[in-house]
């Protein structure tokens, strides 16, 4: 905001200060656009390492090694850490620590550590460990949903149906995904009018975001530009989040069209490790570090401190013995 005095800058919001001040408008609005496009001032990151990033893994990963990086992550400044997820063990053994998991780690006040749920016992356990958010997740493909729940996406909403009525008498909130958003191992295309009937319902049900997911990672800007036109003529973007695997190398491009189309939720992966246990071929998630660097690059605030998540990312990939993911992690590699 250049010369505009800093007690003006705090104590205006954007749309009091256009309003008050007319002869800043182009200014501030020149300020806000790149290339002709207006971004967020602000964008929520919601980090899925420690469920999305550690499911897959083959070895079980030590829970206190979970523990310890959902901690370092709580000192970075992440305003949401996804922590694990209630599912069966037989189905995704990684995760069969949740309890002690939730139960183990120090939160952080103004932290949600939300965790899947995709049934009423694994909301009921979640809520005997201490969950205060949950997740629900469905798909926009049938074939996946059958592989990935063991039902049909219409089993699948009566299910989240149940969990959500049951989540607001706790006063829970319930934040819901759309799997193959822009493609499915199984069925390849989707249509974006799918992705949009299943937000939709997930949203009128009662859930506060919606994240569409791009599982496979193979959306590209021009997939992601039509998806997500679709959505929003269902749900508000406000209410939308994006979940990118980086599969094929298009997340970053892929986030920053839908910043363009003014989602502000942004899902990524500590290190981008990851991938669907349902979904062969998927690939990490976007890392967290190289969205940061991206993000913070363009002057769009998220609050968190990308040397921390460097840090967490360090800690896991020793932990794992593998090197990251993030771009962002290998270059500036030395420098923490
Ligand atoms: C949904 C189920 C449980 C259905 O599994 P099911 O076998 O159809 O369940 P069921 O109701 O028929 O019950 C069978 C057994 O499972 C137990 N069971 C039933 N529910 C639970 C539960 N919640 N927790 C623990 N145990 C459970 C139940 O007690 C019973 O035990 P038994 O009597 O045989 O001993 C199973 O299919 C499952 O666990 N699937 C999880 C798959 C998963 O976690 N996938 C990865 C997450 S999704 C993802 O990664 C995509 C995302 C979100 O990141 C976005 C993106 O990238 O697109």
């Amino acid at each position: 905001m250049g010369n505009v005095p800093t007690s003006v800058k705090h104590c205006l919001s954007y749309e009091q200060l256009v309003q008050d001040y007319p002869w800043l408008r182009r200014w501030l609005l020149e300020e806000k656009t790149i290339t002709g496009h207006e971004y967020p001032e602000f964008v929520k990151i919601v980090e899925v390492g420690p469920r999305d990033g550690l499911q897959n893994e083959k070895e079980f990963v030590p829970t206190g090694v979970k523990i310890q990086l959902i901690d370092m992550l709580s000192g970075t400044g992440l305003p949401v850490i996804e922590a694990t997820s209630f599912v069966s063990s037989k189905w995704v053994p990684q995760m069969a620590d949740h309890s002690d998991v939730l139960k183990g780690i120090q939160r952080v006040p103004h932290v949600q550590y939300p965790v899947l749920t995709p049934n009423m016992q694994g909301f009921q356990d979640a809520v005997a460990a201490g969950a205060t958010e949950v997740a629900v997740f469905g798909s926009a493909s049938e074939t996946f949903s059958k592989k990935n729940i063991n039902c049909s996406i219409d089993e699948s909403m009566l299910r989240f149906q149940e969990v959500i009525n049951t989540a607001k008498v706790h006063r829970i909130p319930v934040r819901g995904y759309v799997s193959c958003a822009l493609g499915c191992p199984h069925e390849g295309y989707v249509e974006p009018s799918k992705v949009a009937q299943v937000a939709k319902k997930l949203y009128d049900m009662g859930c506060y975001e919606i994240s569409l997911g791009d599982t496979i990672g193979v959306g590209t800007p021009g997939s992601m530009f039509k998806m997500l036109q679709s959505v929003m003529k269902e749900v508000p973007v406000s209410a939308l989040a994006v979940h990118c695997h980086d599969t094929y190398g298009q997340a970053l491009a892929n986030i920053l069209v839908a910043l363009q189309m003014g989602v502000c939720v942004v899902d990524s992966a500590v290190a981008g490790l990851g991938g669907c246990p349902y979904a062969q071929g998927s690939s990490g998630n976007v890392s967290t570090e190289d969205v940061l660097y991206m993000l913070h690059g363009m002057g769009i605030e998220t609050g968190v401190n990308l040397s921390k998540v460097m840090e967490a990312g360090d800690f896991i990939c020793k932990a794992l013995c593998r090197k990251t993911n993030s771009k962002v992690s290998h270059a500036l590699s030395g420098t923490l």
